[in-house]
């Protein structure tokens, strides 16, 4: 063993000891807490019948309090813990100007030496770890709170340490060493998404840690960590904003249940709390007030992959354009300017002219027009109390209100949508009947009208949203977004992911309706093999791909006589992958109907149907739909029936380009009949 990795070992095992010691104070305080806790208890018990209520008020808080304190030292301990598995993963050895070098290690968590007053271990987000990712040999800086820290870096190292084993070291003189990404790569992925703290990337590091973007909007290929990207700059903000930032002030808007739960791993690891979570669906739910029944976006994009219904299309690609937010908008003018009839109302004697209340209502120009008519109800009756020189009789009250909300010749936003469509010349776009049940493209919106003339404020406490699988999202969605999360956001995904092309967003059109965001083009690809990635480029195409060196074998198409002996390929599929090495397997259909159809053929033990119903992510081998699959990866992916007969439209072959970007090391195509011309190239 050479002197180096000696040290390197010895240092470990002080840091261990070090971390072990720590430990036991937490224990100690985390002891005595609940110790003093268990004694106020008593103490309030047997004293009660003498204590007043601002004893016991007085009492309760400082009980509370040391139950917080204990609780924070609970986190300690587990933080503590954490970094006994693998206390740091890098390590600089940083010489400020005129000064010697010394060694930065840095870990998921920070740990600090109370005895001698320093930091053993920094945060990977501390301003000096951003070094790490940021620099290689020589010179390089950081922020401090008085400006630039100047420097050289003299050394760089990266280490795995799993259950405190040290397994290698590498100095590396280079950026990130790409053996050790190398080596994240080529593992089999056996779980959930997992945290990439050690790995990231220069380009990552700077979405990560950027502090200045109101809005973000992240286009990246397949596989180029958006999603981990995203995750990380949470636990970022939650750390460098940790005073007026916490978790709960966050949201994340994500395609569904599975996807939620695929990705729920990350910010624990990183040592972060639960980040409430919230589906577009639900979003849209919650806003209608549960009073109509909507399509489900799988429902939409389900009906467009069961027939070609040329107006159904028509209708989801004229309301997901650009141009039907601004005729919304121009309406929005229109019944302004056209819809309120005033005239002078009576109350009593009083007569308080027409003029009166349109200069009041338009004085309030910037409040919702459905809610200004109380306001200027209140300023009608202030009006009327100052001229006759009394109060109000309760009658009049409300005849003050009866006559304002009669200015308005709609009293419900489904009947101005409905209006809408006569405005524009085109009723044939809209399909509403009586039970009210909506087209999934109609329920956004429908919400946007409701937004702006009567107002939602149930969302201002949101200090950060973040929008997962942004191509699926239409320029109304994004304006309902834009007014209701007035903080700030980041917003992610990738235009040839799409599972509708008639509906889906470029960043282009994002940035259309984000005029002040920060775009990020991300074109290195983290996930699959060069092989696969290739394979994929003969579906969609896209010249600025780059996939990472990493090689695995070709992806197969294998032919088979009729479907009786597809499925049996299938199965002779699923028996290797039981015996291979890898841990997770994904059958990746394009309809739900034939993901059955396949599960019910193989009637395997452990392998699992993933449907919409679905609400956690299995591992080993699923199956499922390419749209449940989006923004998922496995080991292994098998596509049953690439055949011409099933993949034939455009948004049959987006679905094929999604099902064969989810595999990491091998993808395997099955048919019968004619092969799927999407693979044509
Ligand atoms: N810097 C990195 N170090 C190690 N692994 C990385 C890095 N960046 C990305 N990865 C890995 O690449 C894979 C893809 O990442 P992720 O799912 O975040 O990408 P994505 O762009 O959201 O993908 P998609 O849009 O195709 O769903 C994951 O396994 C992730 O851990």
């Amino acid at each position: 063993m050479n002197a180096t990795l000696q040290e390197e070992k010895e240092y470990l095992e002080e840091i261990k000891e070090q971390l072990t010691l720590a430990i036991r104070r937490v224990d100690d305080s985390v002891r005595q807490f609940s110790d003093e806790l268990r004694e106020k208890k008593e103490y309030i018990h047997e004293h009660q019948s003498g204590m007043d209520e601002a004893d016991m008020v007085a009492a309760g808080q400082s009980i509370n309090r040391m139950a917080f304190t204990g609780e924070a030292a609970v986190g300690r301990k587990r933080r503590l813990f954490k970094l006994g598995q693998s206390p740091y993963f890098g390590r600089i050895d940083f010489a400020a100007r005129k000064q010697a070098a010394a060694p930065i290690y840095i870990g998921v968590h920070s740990f600090f030496d109370e005895q001698r007053r320093r930091n053993l271990i920094f945060d990977w987000r501390a301003p000096i770890a951003s070094m790490f990712y940021d620099f290689e040999l020589g010179a390089a800086s950081y922020t401090t709170p008085a400006g630039p820290q100047q420097g050289a870096i003299e050394l760089k190292r990266q280490y795995k340490i799993r259950d405190g084993r040290l397994e290698f070291m590498l100095d590396s003189d280079v950026n990130i060493h790409d053996d050790v990404l190398q080596r994240e790569l080529a593992k089999s992925s056996d779980d959930k998404l997992k945290n990439i703290v050690a790995t990231i990337q220069r380009d990552q590091n700077a979405v990560i840690r950027n502090e200045t973007a109101s809005v973000m909007v992240i286009q990246g290929v397949a596989g180029s960590g958006k999603t981990s990207i995203a995750l990380h700059r949470i636990a970022f903000l939650l750390y460098r904003y940790r005073e007026t930032i916490r978790a709960n002030d966050i949201l994340i808007i994500s395609p569904n249940k599975v996807f939620a739960d695929y990705i729920s791993n990350v910010l624990p690891e990183l040592g972060e709390e639960h980040i409430p979570e919230l589906g577009m669906e639900e979003l849209a739910a919650d806003l209608l007030d549960s009073r109509y029944s909507f399509q489900t976006f799988f429902e939409q994009v389900s009906a467009l992959l069961d027939a070609h219904d040329a107006a159904f299309i028509e209708r989801i690609r004229f309301k997901s354009s650009f141009e039907f937010l601004s005729q919304l908008n121009k309406y929005l003018l229109h019944v302004e300017n056209n819809y309120l009839t005033f005239s002078d109302l009576r109350i009593g004697s009083t007569v308080v002219p027409a003029a009166f209340v349109q200069t009041k209502l338009r004085a309030y120009h910037r409040v919702p027009l459905l809610k200004r008519f109380a306001l200027v109800a209140d300023d009608v009756r202030a009006h009327v109390r100052n001229a006759t020189g009394r109060k109000l009789s309760g009658r009049e009250k409300s005849t003050v209100g009866e006559a304002l909300n009669r200015l308005f010749r709609f009293n419900n936003v489904a009947d101005l949508y409905r209006d809408f469509y006569c405005w524009i010349g085109r009723p044939e776009l809209l399909r509403l009947d009586h039970s009210l049940h909506l087209e999934y493209a109609d329920v956004f919106a429908l919400i946007y009208l409701r937004l702006r003339l009567e107002g939602i404020s149930t969302y201002d406490h949101v200090k950060h949203l973040l929008v997962d699988e942004m191509q699926d999202y239409t320029p109304v969605q994004y304006a309902v977004l834009s007014r209701l999360f007035p903080g700030r956001k980041t917003i992610l995904g990738d235009v040839s992911q799409t599972v509708n092309p008639y509906s889906a967003s470029s960043a282009e059109t994002i940035e259309r309706v984000f005029p002040q965001a920060d775009i990020v083009k991300l074109y290195r690809s983290y996930r699959s093999t060069v092989e696969i990635t290739a394979f994929a480029q003969r579906i969609t195409p896209n010249p600025h791909i780059i996939p990472l060196e990493r090689h695995g074998p070709a992806p197969a198409v294998l032919r088979c006589a009729n479907q009786t002996e597809e499925l049996a390929k299938i199965g002779e599929l699923l028996a290797a992958f039981n015996s291979s090495g890898n841990q997770s397997l994904g059958i990746i259909c394009k309809t739900l109907r034939q993901a059955e159809a396949v599960y019910q053929a193989l009637q395997a033990p452990d392998v699992y149907l993933l449907t919409e119903e679905s609400t956690v992510f299995k591992e080993g081998a699923i199956i499922t739909t390419a749209h449940l699959a989006k923004g998922l990866e496995f080991d292994a992916v098998i596509v049953p029936f690439a055949s011409a007969h099933h993949y034939k439209t455009e948004v049959d072959k987006s679905m094929l380009y999604v099902a064969c970007t989810r595999a990491m090391h091998e993808l395997t195509l099955t048919y019968s009949g004619e092969l799927t011309a999407c693979l044509a190239g």
